[in-house]
């Protein structure tokens, strides 16, 4: 049985490490005789099972001697620092260790051999550091590895045919080639992306294609080899199969032409009834009762009147409409919307405010029982039509499941009106700070890291579309949020449509807004980064931006986090609510928060791009202890 002095060994070991890689970082309270309560040390039996330090800023090289103390370590997680050097060859002495997660440092050299005889690894993830050598055969050793990320390190040579049971493995960013082995040709081309490998998932290795499928008439061949009469018929079954392919394509591509151009002509009909004549429109407005302005109308009660709804969709002010003298416009739809509607139903539609933006008001709009739209009106958009229906057009040509799509508009010279698809659970916002009271239901780190996720990647998707793309105006009521709180990012394009001509702010939302915006209209992909980081920040806090005690004493949530995460213990930062669900998450919810720092840092160089925010939150929750199965 374990006694005391297996602990005092291991709290010798805990505290060696600390002063070589650790200085400031640890907070230990090194008076407790018992390592056991220190942070991200965990104990079964009087012994450490688990010390998970993520993202604490370690750095500098592990002595040896350390590991060979703590031999009933199960999970090690030393993620994100800034550890360097090789690993230390006495880790091996770790027989328990399950679960390795070392990511995201500096290592360097090649991977131990020692590593080879923890046969009880179930995840192992060296990705994101300087590992050198070859991949060894040593690998095959570990008959019960599930994950293997050596991603992004320098590895050379050759990936030995790992027969294990792997179910995440990405050896992607790394100095690797030779043939995909067959045993990993399960995984998808994500797992072996900028390397020289060739073979199933990725293309064909030159090799197999220079082996001819039919043998050259007179050619100066040497007789096959027996390895080479193997590649040869395994050609010929592929260009059996690659012959049914082309077939296949030309018959399924004639198919696809004609069914396009049925669609076309049916559109075209289509569109000649569904455009819808201002006269129509103007026709209606005479309908409208009172002598208000219907969009005051609309804008006073909650629910309004179909008429009321159609002048203030139509012209704002009944008076100025037929002033302007409008000219004829129609709903015009994005993309393949099979579920059409005009602009009369759209009228006719019982009508609700969502709530007042910086771009216009938002209604809810039932048009039937499956139909409802969120309808957009514009104010403040003084540009020309064309230009208008230019950009808009491009906004809806923006297609990514994490994006509000944009489904149609309508524009005429007095009034701008978009139509989204409603998401019925409203947004982030209101989702973290609305109903704080009893019959809450808590949101826990799945729900809240899964909607950081989604957010991310789809504001990845907009700055992917060119480096001048950005949103411009990331918020947490912008993010809106589905049944299954899938996040999707809304108002995107906006920000340019009012701000080419409009002499307003459109951003009133500056707790989110980086420092050095000083234009609000043109902010730029590193700005929309800042202002995802406090997204993130709010979504880990609870705390939101813009109202809270924060801004009264003049000092962000960014700055907040920091000031508390440096001078007091960082469970400080936490939403309490998430702390009452699941402590074992603490150590990825203070990796999001370092990262909602770093998208937050006051240097745009020093933010990261969205698309390593999404790899980080992508790792984060992978491998966190949610993901992680003791019993594996
Ligand atoms: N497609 C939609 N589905 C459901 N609710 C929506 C939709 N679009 C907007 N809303 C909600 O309507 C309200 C008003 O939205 P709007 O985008 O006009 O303003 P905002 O998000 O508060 O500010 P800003 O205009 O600066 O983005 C918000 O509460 C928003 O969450």
């Amino acid at each position: 049985l374990p006694s005391s002095q297996d602990l005092n060994a291991d709290r010798a070991a805990l505290l060696s490490l600390r002063s070589a890689v650790g200085g400031r970082t640890f907070r230990w309270d090194i008076r407790q005789t018992s390592p056991c309560n220190w942070a991200g040390v965990k104990c079964e039996n009087n012994q450490v099972t688990a010390l998970r330090l993520p993202g604490v800023s370690l750095t500098g090289k592990i002595p040896e001697g350390i590991f060979g103390n703590l031999t009933r370590l199960r999970t090690l997680s030393l993620r994100l620092n800034a550890l360097t050097g090789s690993l230390p060859l006495d880790l091996s002495s770790c027989s328990d260790l399950r679960h390795l997660f070392l990511q995201g440092n500096r290592f360097s050299g090649e991977i131990p051999e020692g590593l080879f005889s923890l046969s009880n690894l179930v995840r192992l993830n060296l990705a994101e550091n300087s590992f050198t050598g070859e991949i060894s055969s040593g690998f095959t050793n570990l008959t019960r590895l599930k994950t293997l990320y050596l991603e992004d390190n320098n590895l050379s040579g050759s990936i030995p045919d790992l027969d294990l049971p792997l179910v995440q493995f990405n050896v992607s960013n790394n100095s690797l080639n030779g043939s995909i082995p067959k045993n990993l040709q399960r995984f998808k081309s994500d797992s072996f992306l900028q390397t020289s490998l060739c073979g199933k998932p990725l293309k064909i290795c030159p090799n197999e294609e220079t082996v001819p499928s039919q043998p050259t008439s007179g050619g100066n061949r040497t007789p096959p080899s027996v390895e080479a009469t193997k590649e040869e018929k395994k050609k010929n079954k592929l260009s059996g199969g690659a012959i049914a392919g082309i077939v296949i394509g030309c018959v399924v591509g004639f198919a696809l032409i004609v069914l396009i151009l049925m669609v076309l002509c049916r559109k075209k009909g289509n569109e000649r009834s569904r455009a819808v004549d201002i006269s129509t429109i103007k026709q209606q407005e005479t309908d409208i009762s009172g002598d208000k302005p219907a969009g005051e109308a609309a804008e006073n009660g909650n629910r309004y009147s179909v008429t009321a709804a159609a002048a203030a969709a139509m012209t704002g002010n009944t008076k100025s409409g037929e002033a302007n003298g409008p000219v004829a416009k129609k709903l015009v739809f994005f993309g393949n919307a099979t579920k059409v509607f005009d602009l009369e139903d759209l009228l006719r539609a019982s009508a609700e405010v969502l709530g007042k933006g910086t771009f216009g008001t938002a209604y809810k709009a039932v048009l039937d029982a499956v139909t409802v739209v969120a309808v957009k009106r514009l104010k403040d958009v003084m540009m020309p039509d064309k230009e208008f229906r230019e950009k808009i057009e491009l906004v809806g040509a923006m297609d990514h499941e994490n994006l509000v799509p944009l489904r149609a508009y309508y524009f005429s010279r007095d009034e701008k009106l978009l139509v989204y698809d409603f998401m019925s659970m409203g947004s982030l916002s209101a989702l973290l700070h609305g109903n704080r009271g009893a019959g809450r239901t808590p949101l826990n780190w799945d729900v809240r890291s899964r909607i950081a996720l989604g957010a991310a990647r789809g504001l990845d998707y907009l700055h992917s579309q060119g480096t001048s793309t950005s949103h411009g105006n990331i918020k947490s009521s912008n993010i809106l949020l589905t049944k299954s709180h899938d996040a999707k990012v809304s108002d995107f394009g906006l920000s340019q449509l009012v701000g080419a001509s409009s002499t307003t702010t459109p951003n009133r939302a500056t707790g989110y807004r980086a420092p050095e915006v000083t234009d609000p209209k043109r902010v730029s992909q590193k700005g929309d980064v800042y202002s995802y980081g406090v997204v993130l920040l709010e979504l880990i806090t609870g705390k939101a931006p813009s109202n809270s005690v924060m801004n009264e004493e003049g000092v962000d949530l960014a700055r907040w986090v920091k000031s508390v995460v440096r001078d007091e213990w960082r469970r400080e930062v936490f939403d309490s609510e998430l702390l009452s669900l699941a402590t074992e998450d603490e150590e990825m919810m203070a990796e999001m928060v370092q990262l909602g720092l770093e998208c937050t840092s006051q240097h745009p160089d020093k933010r990261p791009e969205m698309a390593e925010v999404v790899r980080k939150i992508e790792n984060l929750r992978r491998s966190g202890p949610d993901q992680v199965d003791e019993a594996d």
